[in-house]
């Protein structure tokens, strides 16, 4: 058993605690980002299901995910691998957190040195973590995850990144983090740089992970669309704060927060008689944010005096939404503390 067996108090594999990140500041506390604000979330270990994380540029999607992979510490709250601490955690429990969390970023081989093959890409994981006990049985492994994502070895073993197409090298990526069979996958934006017809092979792999492996996913995206497809939940953000919250139907289907609204309004539809959204950086309407109460208010058509007076809590509407937004104060369902609280189950 290693040393970050599950602890007996928790079933969930991740859990943030009340996580919150803050850049800048110093000394005179000038310039101070709040990338993500009191966000309090558990993923399960069983069935733990894809989570979309879902926001315009700048909502703070980046930053939750380097929390959930550990890349940076939280500025207050704390974050949860089977039950520890992960800011506790020693050298060697750290490396095995580091393969249990794996990440799929935007564009993978800019990372990587463009005059290593795709080989060595693959087998560094291999060897970096021990998992073969010879070199045919590195190559047997490779292999392996390679046709998991639905690649020919033939056609990708001896290239060099540039000579691969951007989809076969994001699958690549994913055939990677499969490889080190982690428990989580946190994937970026891992469909913004491939056109339209590869999106939904990629999807397909991530799924494939999800559904087959039961590995968790969480699938950053500013596109709903895809996050739609693919996921079970959703986590809408604005402004570091996580503004909805539910089961991906509901929150896309009948979006309850007036910033959700937008989104999916943006949305581009295949009907040509319906004027097309624009992007959603486009619905921007402009106005700085409050550093007090809802960040929201300041486009918000609905806001009202108390919008910017008090950051208003999560209000539960029916068992798999929550929305951040004092239109829904008199629900009689009460807040929910933690995200999850509202996911559906992936079974
Ligand atoms: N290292 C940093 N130092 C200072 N500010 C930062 C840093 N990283 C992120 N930020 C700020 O935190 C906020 C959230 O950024 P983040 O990259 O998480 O957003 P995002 O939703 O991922 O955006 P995008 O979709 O453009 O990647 C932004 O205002 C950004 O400028």
């Amino acid at each position: 058993m290693t040393a970050l067996a599950p602890t007996d108090d928790t079933d969930n594999v991740l859990e943030l605690k009340n996580v919150s990140k803050v850049f800048g500041g110093g000394l005179l506390r000038r310039n101070i980002t709040v990338a993500v604000d009191d966000v309090s979330l558990g993923i399960p270990r069983e069935n733990p299901g894809i989570i979309a994380v879902a926001g315009e540029s700048g909502s703070g999607k980046t930053t939750l995910a380097r929390l959930m992979l550990g890349i940076i510490p939280p500025t207050e709250g704390a974050i949860y691998f089977n039950g520890h601490d992960i800011a506790s955690l020693g050298r060697s429990d750290k490396r095995e957190f580091r393969r249990e969390v794996q990440p799929i970023m935007q564009d993978p081989f800019e990372v990587y040195n463009p005059f290593y093959k795709v080989d060595h890409v693959m087998m560094a994981p291999v060897t970096n973590f021990g998992l073969a006990r010879s070199k045919s049985e590195a190559r047997d492994l490779v292999v392996e995850s390679l046709e998991t994502v639905g690649l020919r070895h033939q056609e990708t073993l001896g290239r060099f990144p540039h000579q691969l197409s951007g989809g076969q090298r994001q699958r690549i990526m994913v055939a990677r983090a499969l490889l080190l069979k982690p428990r989580v996958i946190v994937a970026d934006e891992p469909v913004s740089m491939v056109d339209a017809s590869l999106r939904a092979t990629i999807l397909g792999s991530i799924d494939l992970l999800n559904k087959e492996l039961g590995i968790a996913v969480i699938y950053i995206t500013h596109d709903l669309t895809t996050a739609f497809q693919i996921s079970d939940n959703i986590i809408v953000m604005y402004q570091g704060s996580v503004v909805e919250t539910g089961r991906v139907e509901d929150v896309i289907q009948a979006p309850q927060h007036p910033y959700t609204q937008l989104l999916v309004e943006s949305i581009p539809r295949p009907d040509p008689s319906e004027r097309w959204g624009s992007d959603m950086a486009s619905q921007e309407t402009g106005g700085a944010s409050t550093e007090v109460g809802c960040r929201f208010a300041p486009r918000c058509p609905y806001a009202m005096a108390e919008c910017t007076e008090e950051m208003p809590p999560l209000y539960r509407i029916g068992d798999t939404q929550a929305a951040l937004c004092y239109l829904h104060r008199d629900s009689s369902l009460g807040n929910v503390q933690s995200i999850s609280d509202v996911f559906k189950s992936s079974v």
